[in-house]
């Protein structure tokens, strides 16, 4: 909890976009990502950050973005030094959804069954506390994830954007 405390007068600095900033979009690991900013936070470096970082379409969970977000889970997960992972998006939007330019190509089967659900479904494998950091709009499966398989802090999130038909932080 204390490193999570201290993470907190970090986060309207998170919410920023960051483009262009190598070290900030280089994981731990060293893998390079081009939906998702990794960071380790707080004294300890023990709050693993996942910024979701593909604002032109307000983080629609494209395929690769998935690939990534899962990808990093995994490597927090298995990361001994990481103890909580905090997950947000940008200042106007947490993910606008499934990325339905994407799904048009596929039939409903393969979007209900196949890759794309079961991948998703994968992250809430994740045995660590997940919070996500929601500012602004959260629609269908971006609010499915927060809503159900991640604890969402209201104290972290901070309302900037507009109204919205959908699900607001
Ligand atoms: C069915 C399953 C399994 C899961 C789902 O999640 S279905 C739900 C999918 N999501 C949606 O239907 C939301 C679609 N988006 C919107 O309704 C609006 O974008 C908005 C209300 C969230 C925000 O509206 P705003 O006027 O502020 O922004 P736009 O100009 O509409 O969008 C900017 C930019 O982002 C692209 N975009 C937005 N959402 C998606 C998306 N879900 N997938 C792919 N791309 C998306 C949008 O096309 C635009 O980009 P372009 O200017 O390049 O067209």
């Amino acid at each position: 909890m204390a490193a999570l405390r201290s993470l907190l007068p970090c986060v309207p600095g998170l919410l920023r976009p960051r483009h262009g900033c190598a070290a900030l979009r280089t994981f731990a690991a060293g893998a390079k990502f081009e939906y998702i900013i990794t960071e380790k936070k707080g004294k300890a470096h023990n709050v693993g950050l996942i910024q979701l970082n593909r604002p032109k379409a307000l983080n629609a969970l494209c395929k690769g973005l998935i690939t990534e977000l899962s990808q990093a889970l995994q490597a927090f997960e298995e990361d001994r030094a990481v103890g909580a992972i905090v997950l947000t998006g940008g200042e106007k939007v947490f993910a606008a959804g499934a990325d339905i330019k994407e799904m048009q190509a596929l039939t409903f089967q393969e979007c209900s069954f196949t890759q794309f659900l079961r991948q998703l479904d994968q992250l809430s494998q994740v045995k660590k506390p997940i919070i996500a950091a929601v500012n602004g709009y959260a629609v269908s499966v971006g609010l499915r994830r927060p809503r159900t398989q991640f604890f969402t802090a209201s104290c972290l999130c901070m309302e900037r954007g507009t109204g919205s038909c959908f699900e607001k932080a």
